[in-house]
């Protein structure tokens, strides 16, 4: 288990301003759903734009009310795993080369975080990712049907470090609980992260959620070893090195 637990963590992303008004326009002040981020208005690269442009098509699957069919958007029959907020792409892409008989569904608000992972399919000729770009709660509602993913990740989701949005973080009795029916049996969840209090949130919520259990390798704690397929990525190099923790909790569908 990491060690360190006193210094500040090093999540890419700090999305803590208030930014509520950038949030989309279908939400009336009447109705506003609490969400896990903000959309900001990222530069795009060119490298970005133009990776878009090329791939898009290809690769961007559009948001709809309707269960996906996922051997014909992945063009096989195959297991798929579901990402939820893979920000800039870099893990995603090592992932999906170093498993590559299996299916990655991605899921990300960010156009720049897109555009990356785009680029990156391109240039390393990544096959088997599919991109949603959308509010990965809502996808996983309308369009991932029961006992259908072999996985899900979500590494180093925000942290919303404040108490008072501590409402807006993805893993949550909820969400967790939708992400579990989603699960085939022995499927797994798998969420990382650099901020012990909601490494500590993970454990618990994952813990109390009946159709998961605990991975046997887990330790008293309940954190797992880092599974062979996460890589480090370069913000969680630097943190290691500043001797931040980084925590992995992994559970599997019963
Ligand atoms: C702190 S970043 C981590 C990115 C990446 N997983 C990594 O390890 O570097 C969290 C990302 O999750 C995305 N995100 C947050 N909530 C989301 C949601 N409901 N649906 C899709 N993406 C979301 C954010 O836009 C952001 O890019």
């Amino acid at each position: 288990m990491p060690s360190s637990t006193s210094t500040p963590p090093i999540s890419p992303e700090k999305p803590d301003a208030p930014a509520d008004a950038q949030q989309p326009s279908t939400d009336t002040p009447h109705h506003r759903p609490i969400r896990s981020f903000v959309l900001r208005t990222g530069r795009v690269t060119t490298g970005q734009q133009a990776a878009l442009d090329a791939l898009g098509t290809r690769y961007i699957l559009p948001f709809q009310p309707a269960v996906l069919n996922l051997a014909q958007v992945f063009g096989r029959d195959a297991p798929t795993v579901l990402e939820i907020g893979f920000g800039m792409g870099e893990a995603t892409a090592h992932i999906a080369r170093q498993r590559p008989d299996e299916n990655f569904l991605c899921c990300e608000v960010h156009t720049p975080g897109v555009g990356a992972l785009l680029k990156r399919i391109g240039e390393e000729q990544i096959g088997n990712i599919r991109i949603i770009q959308h509010d990965a709660v809502q996808v996983l509602a309308q369009m991932i049907a029961p006992a259908s993913l072999a996985g899900v990740h979500v590494f180093f989701p925000d942290p919303w470090h404040k108490k008072r949005h501590h409402k807006r973080r993805l893993i949550q009795l909820p969400l967790v609980h939708e992400l579990a029916l989603r699960l085939q049996p022995g499927g797994y969840l798998h969420c990382a992260t650099d901020w012990q209090e909601y490494a500590e949130q993970m454990v618990q919520v994952l813990s109390a959620e009946a159709l998961l259990r605990r991975d046997p390798a887990a330790d008293a704690d309940g954190y797992a070893p880092r599974p062979w397929y996460r890589p480090l990525t370069k913000f969680e190099q630097r943190g290691l090195r500043l001797g931040h923790g980084v925590w992995d909790v992994l559970h599997q569908r019963a």
